[in-house]
């Protein structure tokens, strides 16, 4: 996004801490008044990609709205991307909304296609990637694909009863959030979301968030992580 010039790292500081405590536009101003009056400061050629992982009902969509506000991220969705490959009738919708019913996950080819051009349309260079990857499989479409890696991953780690008391309440007439398949998407978790989350702690890039309280108390977790991944990437 950004290469470090030393002699800035205060005042930049100080705009991007005046940004994570004021909102999206506060943010929005402080990164383009930096990047209007400093020489030497370029974009860098791939954006900066947080994936959000955690099981069902943990909470990331959530989240994601209030980092969206506070950070100005695209929010990727990939449960939402196939959901609307089912709403708008295309050849794979019912493959999509089989799989779904049945709590499995969908083939990475598809998923990554989709993320690959919501990326491409989103013009932005700060990306959420909500629920992906959910498989090894998924993870090595997307460095194929994409060929690059995330640059944070934040996994909402929160109890089993509390995500299915947060799935079975959610109300927004899903045809997997009922207790049969939330059943299978959390064996679906621990057998292969787990491991992805495992090979992203094992990279030091997880940031592993207490997914417990109220989603302004949990938020506070998530600012502090996301605003430390982005100085991270600052200074590199
Ligand atoms: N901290 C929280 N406490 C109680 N309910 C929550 C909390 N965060 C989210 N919810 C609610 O739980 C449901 C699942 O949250 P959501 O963000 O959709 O999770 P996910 O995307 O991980 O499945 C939604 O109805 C949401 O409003
Ligand atoms: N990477 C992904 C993400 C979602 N899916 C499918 C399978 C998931 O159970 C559903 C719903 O995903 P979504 O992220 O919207 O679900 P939650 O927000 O975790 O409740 O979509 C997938 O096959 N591959
Ligand atoms: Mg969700």
């Amino acid at each position: 996004m950004w290469r470090r010039v030393a002699s800035l790292s205060s005042a930049l500081e100080s705009d991007l801490m005046q940004a994570a405590t004021c909102g999206a536009g506060a943010w929005q101003r402080a990164f383009s008044s930096t990047q209007v009056e400093v020489e030497g400061f370029e974009r860098k050629s791939h954006p900066f990609v947080a994936f959000v992982l955690g099981g069902p009902g943990s909470g990331k969509g959530t989240q994601c709205m209030k980092i969206v506000e506070t950070f100005g991220f695209t929010h990727l969705s990939a449960g939402d991307l196939l959901r609307k490959e089912i709403a708008s009738n295309s050849e794979n919708g019912s493959m999509i909304l089989d799989t779904i019913k049945e709590g499995k996950i969908v083939p990475s080819e598809v998923t990554v296609r989709l993320i690959q051009a919501a990326m491409e349309a989103g013009r932005n260079d700060r990306f959420l990637i909500d629920g992906f990857p959910r498989s090894e499989e998924n993870r090595a479409a997307y460095e194929r694909v994409i060929g690059a890696e995330p640059d944070m991953v934040l996994f909402f780690d929160c109890p089993e009863n509390e995500m299915v008391k947060r799935v079975l309440s959610r109300n927004e007439g899903r045809v997997d959030d009922n207790m049969d398949t939330v059943k299978k998407r959390l064996r679906v978790f621990s057998e292969l979301n787990l491991p992805v989350i495992e090979h992203y702690s094992i990279k030091g890039k997880l940031r592993k968030i207490d997914g417990t309280g109220s989603a302004d108390e949990i938020f506070e977790r998530v600012r502090s992580a996301v605003f430390a991944a982005l100085r991270e990437r600052e200074e590199r």
